[in-house]
């Protein structure tokens, strides 16, 4: 049977990454969809955003909405201080199959908890189930119509305190419209916008980064 794009990038990761080198798998993977099929991930140029903010962040506990490969959960994971802890949202089977493998292979999975459903039902669950108290930092890439609604929801379910950090991927392409005007408008975020550019493009992209007011 014909295999899917997440499973040809996960037989890049096997055939071109260093089992345990996190590094590696990021650079199997932007390599694969540089030469070979196009693919969702953040990408290397967002993606070094990314790493300046968790950096700068250093969180203790993360929330990524939508892992699809897991690129960036291991991108994340691989800049965490020791006990820190990344919980990663995905509701498609088949990408949660290929992502929990991807982040085995960088040898991340320890720092990992890949959560297997939607936002929309467990974000409410994050403080019974994970004993989760509030995130330091959310990163935002999935259904960008779903970028809002999950935001509110986390506020309501009081996971986010003063100094928690969100960061939105595709707030220009595709675009997060409903998303943007909110958080830039609320007076509970500081807002910041990075320009980038759309992974593995030359289309302009960029990521919002909002710090929680409290
Ligand atoms: C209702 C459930 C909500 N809750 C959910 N709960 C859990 N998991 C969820 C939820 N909603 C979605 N997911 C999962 O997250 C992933 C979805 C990721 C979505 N990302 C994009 O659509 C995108 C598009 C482009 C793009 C740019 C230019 C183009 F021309 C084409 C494409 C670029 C980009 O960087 C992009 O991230 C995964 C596929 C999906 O199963
Ligand atoms: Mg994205």
């Amino acid at each position: 049977t014909q295999s899917t794009r997440p499973q040809r990038l996960l037989a890049a990761v096997h055939k071109k990454a260093t089992r345990g080198n996190p590094r590696s798998v990021v650079k199997a993977i932007d390599e694969f969809c540089n030469q070979n099929e196009w693919a969702m991930n953040v990408g290397n140029e967002k993606g070094e955003i990314l790493d300046s903010v968790v950096s700068e962040t250093n969180p203790g506990c993360v929330l990524e909405l939508g892992t699809y490969c897991g690129y960036s959960t291991v991108r994340i994971a691989s800049l965490l201080p020791p006990h820190a802890q990344l919980i990663t949202l995905e509701f498609n089977p088949d990408n949660a199959a290929v992502a929990r493998q991807v982040i085995a292979w960088a040898g991340v999975a320890e720092k990992v908890r890949l959560v297997e459903g939607e936002s929309g039902e467990w974000i409410p669950k994050m403080k019974e189930q994970f004993g989760v108290k509030t995130f330091d930092l959310v990163f935002l890439d999935h259904w960008k119509n779903r970028y809002l609604l999950d935001t509110k929801l986390m506020e309501e379910c009081g996971l986010l305190k003063k100094g928690s950090v969100l960061l939105a991927d595709n707030v220009v392409c595709p675009g997060a419209p409903d998303y943007l005007e909110y958080i830039r408008n609320s007076p509970q975020y500081k807002s910041q916008f990075f320009k980038s550019h759309l992974e593995y493009t030359k289309a302009e992209d960029g990521l919002e980064k909002s710090v929680f007011l409290g």
